[in-house]
């Protein structure tokens, strides 16, 4: 079964979070690659799906729901799984209950009608760089602390259960 494990990043956190679901269900003896769904021709020779994206302004990126769009057909006929990458574990207080709620926000923003056996919101990485300078004070005024929030533990027991699910068939 060749598992694709596609990503959309704008700063390469997602990216790593993806070669680490590909190596985790490799691991298991699926075969899995890690791709940039830009760079994907023919979703058809693929069985099955491990989709993500930076989450920015609480939606996947384009090129993710391009990706979407575009093989509604493929995506319907195969198990899928999604994940988004945010900044939950960044925030305090309300912001953080705020960003608890981002799940369906998110799915609304997806195109189409994409079934999907999971969907998980994953924290990921966020740095001065990353925002302009006005962006920056207001996240510190709202109590976020910028750094790498990515819980690999989770990512790894999330890969598990889909090799679990997909060995059941
Ligand atoms: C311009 C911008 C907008 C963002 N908007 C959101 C958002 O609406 N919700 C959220 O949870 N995280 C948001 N983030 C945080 C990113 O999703 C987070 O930093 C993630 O790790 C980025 O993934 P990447 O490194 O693959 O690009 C935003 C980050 C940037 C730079």
């Amino acid at each position: 079964m060749d598992i694709l494990v596609g990503y959309a990043t704008a700063h390469g956190s997602t990216r790593e979070i993806a070669e680490r679901l590909a190596t985790k269900l490799s691991e298991t003896g699926l075969k899995a690659e890690a791709r940039s769904m830009e760079t994907v021709d023919d979703a058809d020779a693929y069985s099955a799906f491990v989709l993500g994206s930076a989450v920015h302004g609480q939606a996947w990126l384009d090129p993710a729901k391009d990706f979407v769009r575009g093989n509604l057909d493929v995506l319907g006929s195969r198990p899928v799984w999604i994940f988004s990458v945010g900044m939950p574990g960044a925030l305090r207080g309300p912001w953080r209950r705020m960003a608890d709620k981002e799940i369906p926000v998110i799915v609304e923003s997806l195109p189409g009608d994409l079934s999907y056996r999971d969907h998980r919101l994953f924290s990921g990485v966020v740095a001065p760089i990353q925002l302009p300078v006005t962006g920056r004070i207001l996240f510190r005024l709202l109590g976020g602390r910028f750094g790498d929030y990515r819980d690999w533990d989770a990512i790894d027991a999330w890969a598990s259960g889909i090799a679990d699910q997909l060995a059941r068939g």
